[in-house]
């Protein structure tokens, strides 16, 4: 046995290299720079021994193979890390000298050791190891090449097996060594058939790995098949559930209609009934019982309306495709209460109407729900009769059609003729296709127009109420999409019909009362379409029988829905809108009738919410106004209403608490077996249900407007004028003005202020200027206060609450007080507040808002109130009594009324002989 000396590499587990296999492996980088200097040391290829180990724990294989160098790759040299690519030709068997066993593997080098050759390599194996080795290694290549999915390895096979056959025998025991290299087989095997030095024993050794190799292949194969074969099980399962699942669903159908036996629906009834589960479980049932329904509201839709036609082909396609469950868009065409459905005309509304005491018992209605609004109420009730009249005439046009039409048909048509106008038409019906009949039923559509909680929701509820009708709000606030009005078209995912339609379907009625809140809040033309164009067609009494909700796609008669508009100020909704309503104008409540309306409506309200009774809680009529002046300060009650209900609540604690309290004493104290009734009379005599003025600080905080007052001062350029804000609510603004030394005799304007409001600002400068000489401001005609010589100045005006936008006229005479006041250093008193417009001769004009302007100066404890001379008529007809009775009116015409009144008779030096002759009256 020749034996020479190799540098060994020793394999990483479990990689092992057979002669006549290459393999590419990275190497470390110390092992891989002694292979380098080892190439570069040599001319031709460096061979070396390819060790396999025995076990992953690093001890080297007795065997190995001579293999040749035949590429190694350096790594770049920046990436240290990275290892070397080394390729090796295995050649032959060597055996390691010395057993290396017990040796320690040196990972990062190349040991030199002698290795020996062994003789036997080659030789001629026996016949039956020939028979049994090719025939192991065709039946695993064949079962390898139908098992592969990839062409280029059934090739590789097929190449393999012919070279099999062609191979002579005694280069069996070579290819034994090609086939070991390609296919699988277990480590310990193939270090085993590398320890093989004998030709015939090399040959057995293989036969054994192929045999366990195609079992292997064998059973893993079966296995896929049976796992495959479980799952499609599985699918033939599912589809079976399907059609399991129709057919129970056409038996369902089969025993509704009464056609399945008896015995076979009592079966089922008892298989209903004796489960316990829930509806959850019984979808399938649930789902027929969906079909049912829907398909009766079909039936009910009238005949030849576009409704049905259009549920009948929804219907249909639903048949056609089914899936599973009631198409949403069919669903909702079903759900909509169509006028002319059966069981969904207009009857009770109508037969609501027809009562004689309908008038009586909405006045009853407006007064038990609203206190006061006596002006609205009339107008309400006056509304109301032309609803009922309108109504009623078109209900009696109904009838004679009708009777008219039998009257054709019958023999006796000038008998029934007679009779029929007789009698009273209490068993009329509306026609159910008579368009032109049923749009004869409208009322005007009215606008509410006031500040928030004011009562104009409750007031259309008590409408609805009063007409028997269902009532709906929709909000419009923000509604910037046409789609969220007339719906989505269907093409959308997601998509669902509009506003409009969701309220028809909640109401359940073609004829409820809808209120459509906030209609100055709707959104213009934009890129979502026009949502103002889509509400004036729902309003439009000339369109609106005809509706198009994109979703529904089918024409909608809105003609008997009742619409009631809200909104906050007049100013804000477009005029086409506008044209169409009917105004009716609620202002703020004067503080008296807060009171009242906190007494007799959002107490009760709050004692009942919060679970009291009213015998457990009073608050005093001081306590009321106390609230409603010193914590509120709004036009309408929903502050109020909220506070009450903070002081019920904390009314309830304490009421809860006591009732506690006293029940742990008494089941405590076991000597004294009190009855449990009598510890609430106990609880009440230490209760104590009157809510006094001086606790409400301890309820509600310290007052929010009180400390307001008090720092409203009489100061130098400071007036009070009136605002209305964009939400209708009246109120005071002060008007601050200030000199600036050193100036040029600029105005200069602040607080996001409009284009008119500051022209009637420089307006205002320009008159008092011109009249500085006779207000004493200056000693000569031709001087210009604001440029005396040696103190020129500017002046600053500023309305405060900087960032709300503030613009119109109303504050002229204020303004000009304000300057007045600033360059005479005289006050005019904070109880004193003013509106107006002023011209530039000095006149006084007219302002809007009177009412709520008044209120909102009650509201704000002021004494005086200086307005134009052509609002008296506003506050004679529109301010409650008890306000006019409250508070100071001065009106005036001109500037030098309007300086008299503001700051007090002769508080002024007024040059009056030096007065300028003001006009000529033609
Ligand atoms: N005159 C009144 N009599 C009795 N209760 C009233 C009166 N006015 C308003 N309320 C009550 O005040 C509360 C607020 O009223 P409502 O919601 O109708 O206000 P609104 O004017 O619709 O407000 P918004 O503009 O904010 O929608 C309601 O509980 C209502 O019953």
């Amino acid at each position: 046995m020749a034996s020479i000396t190799l540098p060994v590499l020793a394999l990483p587990h479990p990689l092992i290299l057979l002669p006549t296999a290459r393999i590419t492996l990275p190497v470390h980088r110390a092992t891989g720079e002694a292979l380098l200097s080892l190439v570069q040391d040599s001319e031709a290829q460096p061979v070396i021994a390819a060790v396999p180990l025995s076990s992953p724990d690093a001890s080297l294989y007795a065997w190995g193979t001579s293999a040749r160098i035949v590429r190694l790759i350096r790594p770049p040299a920046r990436n240290q890390k990275q290892p070397y690519l080394l390729s090796l030709q295995g050649v032959s068997r060597v055996r390691i000298i010395g057993h290396a066993d017990s040796q320690p593997f040196q990972q990062d080098g190349v040991l030199a050791r002698r290795v020996e050759f062994p003789d036997a390599e080659g030789g001629v194996p026996s016949m039956e190891s020939i028979v049994k080795f090719k025939a192991a290694a065709l039946k695993l290549l064949a079962l390898l090449g139908k098992d592969t999915t990839q062409q280029s390895k059934r090739d590789t096979y097929r190449k393999i097996a012919d070279m099999l056959e062609d191979t002579a025998d005694e280069k069996l025991a070579w290819m034994a060594d090609v086939l070991v290299a390609t296919v699988n087989g277990e480590y310990t095997d193939k270090l085993d058939f590398l320890s093989a030095t004998n030709a015939d024993d090399r040959l057995q050794r293989a036969t054994a790995i192929f045999v366990k190799q195609a079992s292997i292949t064998e059973v893993s194969k079966k296995i896929a098949q049976s796992v495959d074969d479980s799952l499609s099980k599985q699918q033939k399962e599912f589809f079976l559930r399907q059609q399991l699942s129709a057919i129970q669903r056409e038996l369902a159908n089969l025993t509704r209609n009464g056609v399945v036996s008896p015995s076979a629906s009592a079966a089922s009834d008892v298989s209903n009934h004796s489960g316990q589960g829930s509806e959850l479980d019984n979808e399938e049932q649930a789902e027929v019982e969906d079909m049912a329904d829907v398909k009766a509201k079909i039936e009910a839709m009238a005949k030849d309306s576009e409704e049905r036609k259009m549920g009948v082909r929804e219907w249909r396609r639903l048949k056609r495709i089914p899936q599973g469950s009631v198409e949403h868009g069919l669903e909702w065409l079903t759900a909509i209460p169509w006028p002319a459905s059966q069981g969904n005309t207009a009857s009770i509304s109508v037969d609501t109407l027809r009562d004689p005491a309908f008038l009586a018992n909405a006045r009853g209605q407006l007064d038990s729900d609203h206190y006061g609004l006596e002006k609205i109420k009339k107008r309400l009730i006056e509304y109301l009769a032309v609803v009922r009249l309108k109504a009623l005439q078109a209900d009696r046009e109904q009838a004679l059609a009708a009777s008219q039409h039998k009257d054709a048909q019958s023999p006796h048509a000038d008998l029934n003729l007679s009779i029929n106008t007789l009698l009273p038409h209490q068993n009329a019906r509306p026609s159910s296709s008579s368009k032109s009949q049923t749009s004869t039923v409208k009322g005007p559509i009215l606008l509410f127009i006031g500040p928030p909680g004011t009562g104009k929701t409750s007031l259309g509820q008590s409408i609805a109420r009063s007409l028997n009708r269902p009532f709906q709000r929709i909000s419009l606030g923000g509604v910037r999409d046409e789609a969220e009005i007339r719906g989505h078209r269907r093409t959308y995912v997601g998509s669902g019909p509009g506003l409009i339609v969701q309220a028809l379907r909640k109401a359940g009625r073609p004829d409820p009362v809808i209120l459509l809140d906030e209609i100055d809040k709707v959104g213009q033309s934009n890129l979502h379409g026009d949502p103002a164009a889509a509400l004036l067609e729902v309003l439009d009494p000339e369109q609106n029988h005809s509706f198009n909700d994109h979703y529904v796609n089918v024409p909608i008669d809105l003609s008997q829905v009742l619409f009631i508009c809200t909104s906050n100020s007049l100013d804000t909704i477009a005029a086409p809108l506008l044209d169409r309503c009917e105004i009716v104008q609620l202002s703020g409540y004067t503080y008296d009738e807060k009171v009242h309306i906190a007494r007799r409506f959002l107490l009760p309200k709050q004692i009942t919410a919060n679970g009291l009774a009213p015998e457990q809680i009073e608050l005093s009529e001081d306590a009321l106004l106390t609230i409603a002046t010193m914590y509120t300060r709004e036009a309408g009650v929903r502050s109020l209403e909220r506070a009450i209900g903070a002081v019920v609540r904390y009314k309830a604690v304490d009421w809860a608490e006591h009732i506690d309290s006293s029940l742990t004493s008494i089941s405590t104290d076991k000597s004294k077996q009190v009855a449990l009734h009598s510890s609430s009379e106990h609880a009440l005599k230490e209760y104590r249900r009157i809510v006094e003025t001086s606790e409400l600080e301890k309820i509600l905080g310290i007052a929010r407007w009180d400390a307001d007052e008090r720092e409203r001062d009489e100061r130098r350029g400071v007036v009070y004028g009136l605002v209305v804000t964009g939400m209708g609510e009246g109120g005071i603004l002060p008007i601050e003005t200030l000199l600036i030394p050193s100036g040029t005799g600029k105005l200069l304007l602040t607080g996001s202020l409009g284009e008119v409001i500051k022209e009637s600002g420089e307006l205002a400068l320009s008159w008092v200027k011109t009249h500085a000489y006779e207000l004493g401001i200056t000693q000569h005609r031709s001087v210009d206060p604001l440029k005396v010589p040696g103190e020129p100045r500017d002046i600053h005006l500023h309305l405060p609450s900087g960032a709300v936008k503030k613009d119109g006229p109303s504050a002229g005479i204020a303004m000009t007080c304000a300057f007045v006041s600033l360059l005479t250093g005289a006050c005019v008193p904070s109880d004193v507040a003013m509106t107006g417009e002023i011209t530039l001769r000095g006149r006084v004009g007219p302002v809007g808002g009177i009412k709520e302007k008044v209120l909102g100066a009650h509201r704000a404890h002021i004494k005086k109130l200086v307005l134009p001379y052509a609002n008296r008529k506003d506050v004679e007809q529109d301010v409650p009594p008890e306000v006019r009775a409250a508070m100071q009116f001065v009106f005036v015409r001109t500037m030098e009324e309007t300086l008299e009144a503001a700051f007090g008779k002769g508080v002024l030096g007024w040059r009056r002989d030096s007065m300028p002759v003001l006009e000529s009256r033609l």
